[in-house]
């Protein structure tokens, strides 16, 4: 014997209940099968709308029948033949009738009790289950559909009814011992020893075929829904979530409990005593193999099975010095909200006694908070309890696994996963089997967390990670490209998925929380007319409060780099080429770099020196190693060095500046490379990544261009003071080379000073021979007293730029 049950999704239209009946049939070797059926899929709902708007004494309940009379009439059409339809049709009119009756009955006293409210529900299963049996022998399975009344028996708690399993089971087993055909039995309903109808709580259709399996000693329990199968998350919410192959009751019951919708949590209690296997399966995929609930699944690695959660949580929070090794106090609390019916869906207590907090509904919060307050009402008075705290808005996140119990170190993983993210925790508990551990965090994080936790117990090869690029100039703009060529890659090779979330420029932005598409994203941000500002960027960044965000600033603005300390704080990792801010007053570096540690996200700037070179993290390597970084000294403009091995009789100073300018190597503003100062901020980011505390005026520069070149103003003026001043330049420059020397321009850190020069450099010396806008930078260190540690090579440009921060970017997901 095997007991089907169907929810309301697989039997919403004539065309489901048609796949259904190819499920029921491809069981037809069991001898005696049980179907237990929902209502329509909606119905329950239809019906409950139909009874308020009659309570309401609105008459358009009478126009909700008619729609509910005719859906039922159209299931009858579409599923029998026309010979058979009127005897049909007949009955369920008469069904309906009684139904019309009682809501006029609603409409006329306005007045809609429990008790009514379950016999007007019962219509949903009552019409369903005969249609579908009608249905099923007209497609030859000589089904029966079984009458509620005297089947279930309940308590008159209406709305939830209790099951008196003594007489149930002996009325389902005199039931199926006289009949052998197929039954189609209603779910949700049942009635009192008085014959008064009830229901068994919404999702009791499960429970009602649990409840015949276990009487009748079935073979197996199968609840077909829309899903297959019980997932490792709620599929809507958790894109990568996978269907859970097998698990334990006791796995089902914690799951289903905290959340998981595809099972009602009484149902898995009768399954479990008698060992019945539960399969879960997919009416629309009836091939996928669903999930199967037995006493003992196979065994697996994973320490986690699945995660869900609750929302709509309050934390409860009694504390005070006068619990403190006080007996009878837990059971006075939680007495008091038992008997107001506050479900406690959580407990947590100190070691110290001295507080406990209860995770439950946020309905429940006011009146749970009175009866506490009144059970401890001296005590209050007294001093020695204080105000019981509420805190609102809030979720229960739970990580469900039998395994967890064997393997340490999960809840310090579910800390960092969270905390990292900016999660915070607000609750924990954990049950002494260690079957799950649930923490209480902000409702608005809820999202954030499963994905974040899922990420981390099942899907750890795999890693998301969420961008927010402003900048697409020279270097965003490559990055862009550079991305969308490799992202495939990244993934089928690195398990790595970059979605880009957020791009905007200095006018504009655009957002799709399920990824704009790479490949033309860039025609994307030029065609949108969103207007947007740094703030309201970051405004979308901290509203969309995804797990593994990151801030990507591709521009040269001070005002983009002044938000840097917002995004970390709330554990955005921020990776950027632009220097303003590494190489702004030193405190505000600092900041940064704290503020990214304690939020346990990254502050990535690696390109800020040397462009794609690895010099930021070879000197930290140097440091963490254990070296003593003596001195810095190098090459550290592109645009600089490219200048110096360019410039000739034939191309001028103005010329040549262009052409760094055109070749991506400049800065926005080229005065700020001409001038000095981009090599003096270079230099003081890595004197500062030695520990050093210095400002940008520390460093001493001496530019090579007279003052009027490199005065702010309209750039028309540089370029004609540039031009007025490049033929000295020249005749400076060609008197040098004929002594075989050559211009350089040199930084240099050393015993706490830094300082920029135009150096006149021999042929022979090393720097001499650094090509076009090349990079070389020496680090002398206590172990590389002799031979400095050298780094050299290409320093400027958007593809080396654009390909250091991609390297930051891919940082993060390692
Ligand atoms: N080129 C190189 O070799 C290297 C460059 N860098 C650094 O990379 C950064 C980018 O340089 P590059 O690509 O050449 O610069 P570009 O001037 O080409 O591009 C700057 C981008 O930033 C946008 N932008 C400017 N201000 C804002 C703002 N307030 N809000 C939003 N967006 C803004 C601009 O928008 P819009 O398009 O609307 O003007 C533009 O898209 C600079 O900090 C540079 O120092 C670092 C290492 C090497
Ligand atoms: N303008 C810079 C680019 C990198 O920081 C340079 O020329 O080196």
């Amino acid at each position: 014997m095997v007991v089907l049950k169907f929810g309301g999704s697989s039997v919403s239209s004539p065309e489901n209940i048609l796949k259904v009946l190819d499920i029921v049939r491809s069981h037809a070797s069991i001898k005696q099968l049980a179907v237990v059926v929902s209502a329509f899929g909606g119905l329950t709902d239809h019906l409950l709308h139909t009874s308020r708007l009659a309570e309401r004494g609105d008459d358009s309940f009478k126009q909700e029948l008619i729609k509910i009379e005719d859906r039922h009439l159209a299931a009858i059409k579409d599923l029998i033949h026309a010979k058979r339809q009127s005897s049909i049709v007949a009955n369920v009119k008469f069904i309906l009738n009684e139904l019309e009756d009682i809501m006029q009955g609603v409409f006329l006293v306005k007045e809609l009790s429990q008790k009514t409210l379950d016999f007007i529900l019962s219509f949903g299963e009552r019409l369903s289950s005969y249609i579908i049996a009608e249905a099923f022998k007209e497609n030859g399975l000589p089904a029966a559909a079984v009458d509620y009344r005297n089947f279930i028996i309940t308590d008159n708690n209406f709305g939830n009814a209790r099951v008196n399993f003594e007489l149930t089971n002996q009325n389902i087993q005199n039931y199926f011992a006289g009949n052998e055909n197929l039954l189609v039995i209603p779910g949700f309903v049942g009635t009192t020893k008085h014959g008064a109808t009830t229901t068994l709580g919404r999702g009791g259709s499960d429970y009602t075929a649990a409840i015949i399996a276990a009487a009748i000693e079935a073979s197996g329990l199968e609840i077909w829904t829309d899903v297959s199968g019980m997932m490792t998350a709620d599929p809507r919410r958790v894109k990568n979530a996978i269907p859970i192959e097998e698990m334990s009751y006791e796995e089902a019951l914690e799951l289903s409990y905290f959340g998981a919708k595809i099972i009602y949590p009484p149902t898995i209690q009768p399954a479990l005593s008698r060992r019945i296997p539960i399969r879960l399966k997919n009416t629309f995929a009836p091939e996928a193999f669903g999930t199967l609930i037995t006493h003992s699944p196979r065994p697996s690695e994973a320490p986690v099975k699945g995660i869900s959660s609750i929302e709509q949580i309050s934390l409860l929070t009694i504390s005070g010095s006068g619990m403190v090794g006080a007996s009878g106090i837990a059971m006075r609390f939680f007495g008091a909200l038992g008997r107001k019916g506050v479900n406690v869906i959580l407990i947590t207590q100190a070691s110290s006694e001295h507080s406990i907090s209860v995770g439950i509904n946020q309905k429940d919060a006011t009146r749970a908070q009175q009866t506490v307050e009144e059970e401890f009402r001296l005590e209050m008075q007294a001093g020695i309890v204080d105000k019981v705290q509420i805190e609102n808005n809030l979720a229960i996140v739970a990580l469900v696994g039998s395994n967890m119990r064997n393997t340490p170190g999960i809840a310090g993983k579910l800390f960092s996963a969270l905390g990292r993210n900016g999660i915070n925790i607000s609750a924990i508990a954990q049950g002494t089997s260690e079957l799950n551990i649930s923490c209480v965090i902000q409702k608005k994080d809820e999202e954030k967390a499963l994905n974040t936790l899922h990420e981390s117990f099942f899907l750890s090869e795999t890693k998301t990670l969420h961008l927010f690029v402003v900048g697409t100039g020279t270097v965003g703009a490559t990055l862009m490209d550079q991305i969308s060529g490799q992202a495939a890659n990244l993934y089928k090779g690195h398990n790595i998925a970059l979605k880009l979330i957020g791009l905007s420029n200095s006018k504009t932005a655009i957002f799709n929380e399920a990824g704009i598409p790479l490949d033309s994203c860039k025609e994307a941000l030029g065609n949108s007319t969103q207007p947007s500002t740094i703030d309201t960027f970051v405004d979308k960044i901290l509203e969309l409060n995804l797990p593994n965000a990151i801030f990507v600033d591709c521009t040269a603005s001070a005002e983009v780099a002044s938000v840097y300390n917002t995004l970390l704080d709330k554990s955005i990792s921020v990776v950027t080429p632009n220097k303003i801010a590494a190489s702004g007053n030193y405190h505000t570096y600092k900041e940064l770099k704290t503020l990214a540690a304690k939020r346990g996200v990254k502050f990535l700037f690696e390109t800020n020196v040397g462009a794609g070179l690895p010099i930021i993290s070879t000197l930290n390597d140097l440091i963490r190693s254990g070296d003593t970084v003596l001195k810095i000294e190098g090459i550290f403009s592109g645009t600089m060095n490219y200048l110096f091995n360019t410039v000739s009789a034939d191309k001028k100073l103005s010329t040549v500046v262009q052409e760094a300018m055109d070749l991506g190597y400049a800065e926005p503003d080229p005065r700020i490379d001409l001038s000095g100062k981009d090599v003096a901020r270079k230099i003081l980011i890595l004197a500062r990544e030695t520990g050093e505390n210095l400002e940008l005026e520390d460093v001493a520069i001496k530019p090579f261009l007279p003052a009027n070149c490199l005065q702010d103003g309209p750039m028309d003026e540089f370029w004609q003071n540039l031009r007025d001043y490049e033929n000295t330049f020249e005749a400076q420059r060609a008197e040098l080379e004929n002594q075989g020397k050559g211009y350089r321009l040199i930084a240099a850190w050393e015993e706490g000073k830094a300082r920029v020069e135009l150096r006149e450099i021999e042929k022979g010396h090393p720097f001499y021979s650094v090509s076009g806008s090349d990079n070389i930078i020496l680090f002398t260190t206590e172990r590389y007293k002799v031979q400095p540690l050298i780094v050299k090579g290409s320093g400027a440009g958007a593809e080396v730029t654009a390909a250091g921060v991609f390297a930051d970017i891919i940082r993060i997901a390692n």
